[in-house]
């Protein structure tokens, strides 16, 4: 058949079984060679990946351990040298060549280009190495990958659902090669880690939860799929960067004249005040000032309700469509964790959406399990019950609070005491100093149930030695905020303190191991691959709070007598894929007992069904 150039216009159309040649005898098979640049090119592809195109293809590439007869049967003679190596020889290889790179960016790169390569491989080498290359493929040297994106970007990795495609969701969703998809980790990059806004850049981030969902809790890769939702950024350096890969303007705005009209409104009308209950613009009805109060609202308040709610209208309307579009898509067991979205948007989204769909917030919830977990067991060296201690936190954002909200659960479900009263001892320090009854009215709602009796106190400091924690908590994404007198305090008050500094990166963490005595960074990287494998496996359809609280039980269990004599209160990463088969085996049982698991009958032992629904990198033969 023959290539069909009609005219210059005309498509160029590709045959492979074409012969046209051009110039110098050189087979143009594609027609590509031929195509000047006006012109429109076919791009082509066989379906059964064999030859080239099966070296190309990272779920099926072997590299250099394709058998002879696989060598054979798929054309790849001759496209290999004649070696033929073993996969744990590949994986010695591979991380020799990580181990010569001395910058932990020249690792992060290499590991995705092998990602890309073959994937296999890529798991094979993570899984066997996970302690060395968890800091590079995930904290901290993720963070510093997304802040240099834009440079080191080879190839697009995961879905990019920008503004440009609203509207259009589904049909881009359709475009991911993979079809039976179970996870989605998804950012919109406006807090990531303790680095603020990066945007489109935050991509980093859900390829690297996903790789730890494969590698930790062995949910198989084609099921997981990253996605960045791109509203734009108010990162002016990356604003002005020309290298930036997302969308250059600012985050999604509202219709400034819709608000100003909205204003008229206020202004105009007799009533009393309103009362707008939430600010999430689903729950406004069409005509918002219409609507009567129980409460009176000033004017001032009302404008500020109705200024957020035309500011954030653009963006929500895009969530909800993603969200929409992700259930149509892919059912009602698809798991959507949502990963380092600025609070004022984390708390709304995660109460948006909790009811309807399944969905997870790690910064808010899967960290919370985690350092549950952790202060269950280290109850077993310092002593007491949970509800025994004080807690302090640095940070009262998705993290500090999460994790207060859910100690207070497990105190309050350990005592039988009423959630508001365990609060009181919870106290959280927020950027403007320690958060008391004084600051109720401005405080962000997620704050407020913390707001206790106190004179305001501005330095954490002096925090630690009014209030007298016993356990220390960072999440407040600032480094060195732990200093030495803050740590001493702590030590003179306790004789064995409990210090967690959870800030992401390492130089945004409140303080180092070396600088605290007890001290363990608790990373949701613990709980969320078994978490998410657990609900997976049970087919289990909405997240509660009780499965967090399982998971966390399940981890604490794990610490062993060693662990303990070595003053550890997490496990080693080392034996990670058999504490997440545990992990996924409570939070299921606990689903079942709950009726939200859909998988029937429930095996008798999950353990063991966890175990065997696990992902493994080994080689797969091919006929
Ligand atoms: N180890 C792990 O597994 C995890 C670690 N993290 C890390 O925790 C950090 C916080 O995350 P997240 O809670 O989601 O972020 P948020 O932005 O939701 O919260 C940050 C909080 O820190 C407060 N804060 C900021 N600066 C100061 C300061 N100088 N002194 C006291 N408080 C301050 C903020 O105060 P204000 O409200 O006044 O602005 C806010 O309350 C990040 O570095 C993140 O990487 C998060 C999740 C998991
Ligand atoms: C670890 C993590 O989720 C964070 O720092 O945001
Ligand atoms: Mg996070």
């Amino acid at each position: 058949m023959e290539n069909e150039m009609k005219n210059d216009d005309s498509p160029v159309v590709a045959d492979i079984h074409g012969c046209a040649t051009i110039a110098g005898g050189v087979q143009d098979v594609y027609g590509e060679d031929r195509a000047t640049e006006d012109q429109l090119l076919t791009p082509w592809s066989t379906s059964v990946a064999s030859g080239y195109t099966l070296l190309r293809d990272p779920h099926y590439n072997k590299g250099l351990a394709f058998t002879e007869q696989e060598r054979d049967a798929h054309y790849l003679r001759g496209l290999l040298p004649p070696t033929v190596i073993s996969q744990d020889t590949q994986v010695k290889k591979q991380i020799q060549l990580i181990r010569q790179y001395q910058v932990p960016l020249q690792k992060y790169t290499a590991m995705m280009a092998l990602q890309l390569r073959n994937e296999r491989l890529f798991y094979k080498v993570l899984i066997d190495h996970v302690e060395e290359l968890l800091p590079v493929v995930y904290t901290p040297t993720v963070g510093e990958a997304c802040q240099k994106y834009g440079s080191i970007f080879m190839r697009p990795h995961g879905l990019y659902i920008s503004l440009k495609e609203k509207g259009k969701i589904l049909e881009v969703l359709r475009n991911w090669p993979e079809r039976k998809i179970q996870v989605i980790v998804v950012t919109d990059g406006e807090r990531i880690l303790g680095l603020g806004d990066l945007g489109c850049q935050g991509m980093g981030i859900p390829v690297g939860k996903l790789a730890l969902y494969t590698a930790l809790g062995g949910v198989r890769p084609s099921s997981c799929l990253p996605i960045t939702i791109d509203v734009g950024t108010n990162n002016e350096k990356l604003l002005n960067d020309e290298l930036y890969i997302g969308l250059k303007h600012r985050r999604a705005t509202g219709q400034v004249c819709d608000f100003l009209s909205q204003l008229g409104h206020i202004f105009n009308c007799s009533h009393p005040g309103y009362r707008i209950f939430n600010l999430w613009p689903s729950t406004i009805p069409e005509d918002p000032v219409g609507l009567y109060t129980t409460r009176p609202m000033s004017r001032w308040s009302i404008i500020m309700n109705l200024y957020r709610y035309f500011l954030f209208q653009e963006y929500a309307e895009l969530l909800n469509e993603f969200m929409i579009a992700v259930k149509k898509n892919y059912g009602e067991k698809i798991l959507v964790q949502f990963e380092d979205f600025a609070n004022h948007n984390a708390f709304d989204l995660l109460e948006k959406y909790r009811s309807t769909h399944l969905v997870f917030n790690d910064d808010i919830q899967g960290t919370a399990s985690v350092v549950l977990a952790g202060l269950v067991a280290a109850l077993k060296l310092v002593g007491g019950s949970l509800a025994d201690h004080k807690f302090l936190f640095l940070g009262a954002g998705e993290a500090g609070t999460g994790i207060a909200e859910l100690i207070a659960l497990e105190i309050s479900k350990r005592t039988s005491l009423p959630v508001d009263e365990v609060r009181k001892n919870i106290w959280l320090v927020d950027s403007k100093g320690l958060i008391v009854s004084s600051r109720k009215e401005s405080l962000q709602h997620f704050k407020k149930p913390w707001a206790h009796e106190h004179e305001p106190v501005n330095q954490l400091l002096d925090c630690v030695n009014q209030i007298k924690p016993t356990v220390l908590i960072g999440t407040s994404g600032q480094g060195k905020t732990f200093t030495k007198e803050v740590v001493e305090s702590m030590a003179s008050n306790n004789e064995k303190p409990i210090i967690l500094a959870l800030s992401n990166p390492t130089s945004q963490s409140e303080c180092t191991a070396e600088e605290a005595y007890t001290w363990s960074q608790a990373n949701n990287a613990y709980i969320f691959p078994g978490f998410g494998l657990g609900l997976i496996m049970s087919g289990t359809i909405r997240v509660h709070d009780d499965l967090l609280l399982a998971a966390s039980e399940a981890l604490a269990s794990q610490v062993t007598q060693e662990n303990y004599d070595n003053g550890l209160i997490f496990p080693p990463f080392t034996n990670i894929r058999n504490i997440s088969a545990h992990i996924a085996a409570s939070v299921a049982a606990k689903a079942y007992d709950l009726g939200l698991a859909t998988r029937l009958p429930q095996p008798k032992d999950l353990v063991k069904f966890a175990e065997s629904c696990m992902y493994t990198p080994t080689y797969r033969n091919y006929r």
